[in-house]
């Protein structure tokens, strides 16, 4: 089965997950960040879910699983350390909403990839049941690499493509700019200044000449 990588943004939707183990810690600390309101059903939970417990980040439901216990959800998440009761809750989610089954990656129709963000850089790398091994890996590797010069980066590269979209420059020369701005020479912080100001009076009217630099 091929999957396809997606981008999510799972805010105001629910999401449950079974287990409190290791692995389910793993996926709230991912799932946190969505601001989605996260119920735990386990009859235990390590002390990193205890602590979100404790402060208020997710609904936590005492008990082992029962087929009734998910009337809805955007993503269920089977995560107890017993791959039948796994199997039972993906059988058992809503229909139409996705579900990760965290013993079973063949029959798992979602996947989490190995992930780090640099700001609003986001990196994923997934070898499609291979080797979880080399996804953390590479993710180390990637992560010295794009480490935080790319999240200024980054940032500026979205402060000047919202200030390239309220120009009235033609799309054309748009494209133009910001195909300029995608070179290792930004990462110079003077530079992003130098180039942000000329595309401030780019967007002022100032100055519509064709090159940021
Ligand atoms: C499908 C997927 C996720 C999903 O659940 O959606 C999945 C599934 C499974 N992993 C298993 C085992 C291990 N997983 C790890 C580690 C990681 N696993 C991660 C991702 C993924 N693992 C997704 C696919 C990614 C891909 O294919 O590239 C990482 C990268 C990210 C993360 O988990 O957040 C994280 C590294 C985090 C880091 O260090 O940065 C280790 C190593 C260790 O623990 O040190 C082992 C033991 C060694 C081994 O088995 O290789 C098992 C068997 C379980 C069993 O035996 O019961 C299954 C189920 C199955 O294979 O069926
Ligand atoms: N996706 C991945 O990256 C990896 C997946 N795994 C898989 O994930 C599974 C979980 O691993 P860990 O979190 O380390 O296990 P764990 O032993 O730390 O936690 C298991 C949790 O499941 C709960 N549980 C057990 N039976 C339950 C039931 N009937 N209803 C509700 N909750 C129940 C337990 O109370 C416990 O909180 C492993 O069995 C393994 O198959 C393991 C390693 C990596």
């Amino acid at each position: 089965m091929a999957r396809i990588p997606l981008m999510i943004d799972l805010k105001e939707k629910q999401v449950v997950i079974v287990g409190g183990g290791t692995i389910a810690a793993r996926r709230i600390n991912t799932i946190k960040e969505s601001n989605a309101p996260i119920t735990v059903i386990s009859p235990t939970i390590n002390q990193a879910i205890r602590a979100d417990w404790e402060a208020d980040l997710l609904i936590w439901r005492q008990k082992t699983f029962e087929a009734t216990d998910i009337p809805q959800a955007m993503l269920v998440i089977a995560a107890t350390n017993d791959p039948s009761v796994n199997q039972f809750v993906c059988e058992s989610a809503p229909t139409g909403c996705l579900v990760n089954n965290a013993s079973d990656a063949v029959g798992s129709p979602v996947h989490f990839p190995a992930h780090f963000r640099q700001g609003r850089l986001s990196i994923s790398i997934s070898t499609n049941e291979a080797s979880p091994m080399l996804a953390a890996k590479m993710k180390q590797e990637l992560e010295s690499i794009y480490n935080k010069d790319y999240e200024d980066y980054v940032e500026f590269l979205y402060q000047s493509r919202q200030l390239l979209k309220q120009s009235t420059l033609e799309k054309q020369q748009q494209k133009k700019q910001l195909q300029a701005l995608v070179s290792d020479e930004f990462l110079c912080k003077d530079k992003q200044l130098q180039a942000l100001q000329s595309l401030k009076q780019i967007v002022e009217g100032v100055d519509a000449s064709e090159r940021v630099m």
